[in-house]
């Protein structure tokens, strides 16, 4: 009975008839015997008959609770239709009743009552996430948003599911059914000794962790990441997984528009982990192109809601210093406009040629005047509508594409389907989603052991990204590869990665003579990479066995 009630063990009726005998299995079961081909079917039709996404993503957890390997198989055969009902945009509306809907509970939480003597679950930890505004403070109903993104490290990056622990640190939230801890959140030292000694105590344990930040609020996203990213094996996906797979996108944009990188210019909307990230990223790559680091700096707008991040002869003040991130100069700020200049007068003044939406706000922060006015001076404005879920993008693509007479380049966080025009032309937006790096970028991080992960491994990630694109994509004048693709991407990103950590020298595990070329470690890293597929079973008692 042990065995039909873990979901890492349990086949259902997929159990042979010999294995039903070895297990005592036999009469706890119905006699049919059926193939995982004919259990995806069924669920497959199932989730078919309901329209509702969240109620499709509840049937999805409730067999994600009782068959895992039935669970990532069905993701991994139907990722492009799953992965919007899983993940985003779906997710955020899925935590927001997660109190409610709470049934079994899955990960670790690590809260203040925990400081001092940590929780000892029995599995390595990869995700981990704090509160963010995108959608409200979930506080610990955020934890649904790591268990997706693991979802995906399964399916698009082949780690193993047994292999990753999703995990909430503190939480407060004023819900009848909230499931986190009750009291004041903490904050200044507190808080960063709570997530130091979390830290402490996950590298200890497992000393080949791979750590992923998720959604932390930006005041803390930046400094956690500059006090541990040369110190552990850590990224933050909001601000490195984006900024990765936002340059993949603007350099297949430029060279779908015929230009290059470094002849772009950026408005950004959004000065938060997922904006502030995007640039950073972008500047690293124009400097790579062979760009000095100011005059690519110069490139960039950065708006908030106070407007552009400009001279400072405005009242906007220091945007940094108001996030408590202490530095003396707001490093982003652009003496070529005023500081507070709204964003249609920077569409005018500075003339972008790529417009970066990651404010969080309702839909309409793109507005017809500033993709008309882009196309007035621009051959193919680039328009990239990167905020989740779908409500918060900052245009549709079928306004981008009209506004612009179909010239548009278009790029959005969430997914959203083909634009037919009336004059019957028909347009395949990208979706421009971390998740086409960070599980690549998880996946070479464990199979190589890298100490950390440096600029030159996320520059790779972004560039295996373009790379990964087929001549037919690139001809349909797509950005991004076909999601029903991301685990060949995801293999792409780790192999980059992977190869430039060695070259870098960064602590891998391997060694040239074990991955002479890039065949051998194109069959290293597929190998590692885990399908999901029923194995064999035998009683315990009778044989020692190895977890899978
Ligand atoms: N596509 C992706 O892969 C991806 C990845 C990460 C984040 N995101 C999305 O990006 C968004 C931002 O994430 P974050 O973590 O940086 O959030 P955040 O709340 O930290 O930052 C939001 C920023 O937007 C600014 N802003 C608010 N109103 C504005 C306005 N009217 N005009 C211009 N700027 C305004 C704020 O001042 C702040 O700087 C979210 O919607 C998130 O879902 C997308
Ligand atoms: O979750 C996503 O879809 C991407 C990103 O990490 C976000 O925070 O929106
Ligand atoms: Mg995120």
């Amino acid at each position: 009975m042990d065995i039909l009630n873990d979901p890492l063990w349990n086949k259902g009726m997929a159990f042979s008839v010999s294995e039903r005998d070895r297990l005592h299995l036999r009469g706890l079961l119905p006699p049919r015997v059926k193939s995982i081909e004919a259990q995806q079917e069924r669920i497959m039709r199932l989730l078919r008959a309901e329209p509702d996404p969240i109620k499709k993503n509840l049937q999805l957890q409730d067999l994600h609770s009782r068959n895992e390997t039935l669970y990532h198989r069905i993701l991994v055969e139907h990722t492009e239709e799953l992965a919007p009902l899983i993940y985003t945009p779906t997710v955020g509306h899925v935590c927001q009743q997660f109190g409610a809907q709470f049934s079994r509970s899955r990960g670790m939480y690590f809260s203040s009552d925990d400081r001092g003597e940590p929780p000892a679950p029995a599995m390595p930890a990869t995700v981990s996430r704090a509160g963010r505004e995108t959608l409200g403070d979930l506080g610990a109903h955020g934890m649904g948003i790591p268990i997706g993104k693991l979802a995906l490290y399964a399916a698009a990056g082949g780690i193993a599911p047994h292999r990753v622990m999703p995990v909430v640190l503190d939480a407060l939230l004023d819900d009848p059914d909230y499931v986190g801890v009750r009291e004041r959140r903490l904050e200044g030292a507190e808080y960063y000794d709570m997530v130091d000694e979390f830290m402490e105590a996950v590298f200890e344990r497992w000393p080949q962790v791979v750590v992923q930040f998720e959604d932390f609020e930006t005041s803390k996203a930046i400094p956690l990441l500059a006090k541990y990213r040369h110190r552990y094996r850590c990224f933050n996906d909001d601000i490195q997984g984006t900024g990765c797979v936002t340059l993949a996108g603007v350099i297949a944009a430029a060279r779908n528009a015929g230009k290059a990188l470094t002849d772009m210019s950026f408005l950004c909307a959004g000065a938060g982990s997922a904006g502030l990230g995007v640039c950073a990223q972008i500047v690293d790559g124009m400097v790579e192109a062979g760009m000095s680091r100011e005059e690519a700096m110069r490139r960039f707008v950065i708006c908030t809601s106070q407007g552009a991040i400009g001279r400072a002869d405005g009242a906007h003040g220091d945007p940094n210093h108001a996030r408590g991130l202490n530095v003396e100069r707001a490093p982003w700020q652009n003496d070529a406009v005023s500081d507070g200049t709204p964003m249609s007068e920077v569409v005018s003044e500075f003339k972008p040629t790529c417009l970066l939406g990651l404010a969080a706000q309702p839909a309409g922060l793109f507005t017809e005047g500033m993709v008309r006015e882009m196309a007035s001076y621009c051959d193919s404005p680039v328009v990239m509508p990167m905020s989740n879920p779908t409500a918060k993008s900052e245009c549709t693509p079928q306004q981008a594409y009209e506004w612009s007479d179909g010239r548009a380049i278009v790029a959005t966080g969430s997914p959203f389907a083909p634009v037919s025009l009336p004059d019957g032309r028909t347009f395949i937006p990208s979706q421009c989603n971390n998740m086409y790096i960070f599980p690549g970028v998880g996946l070479a991080a464990s199979v190589a052991g890298v100490q950390q992960i440096t600029d030159g491994m996320l520059y790779a990630a972004a560039v295996a990204c373009v790379d990964a694109m087929t001549p037919e994509e690139v001809a349909d004048g797509r950005t991004f590869p076909d999601i029903s693709r991301i685990r060949q991407v995801s293999h792409t990103v780790a192999c980059n990665v992977i190869e430039k950590a060695m070259a870098e020298g960064v602590g891998t595990k391997l060694t040239k003579k074990q991955l002479p070329d890039r065949a051998a470690l194109e069959s290293f890293v597929r190998r590692k990479m885990y399908y999901p597929g029923y194995v064999p079973l035998v009683d315990p008692s009778q044989v020692s066995v190895t977890r899978r």
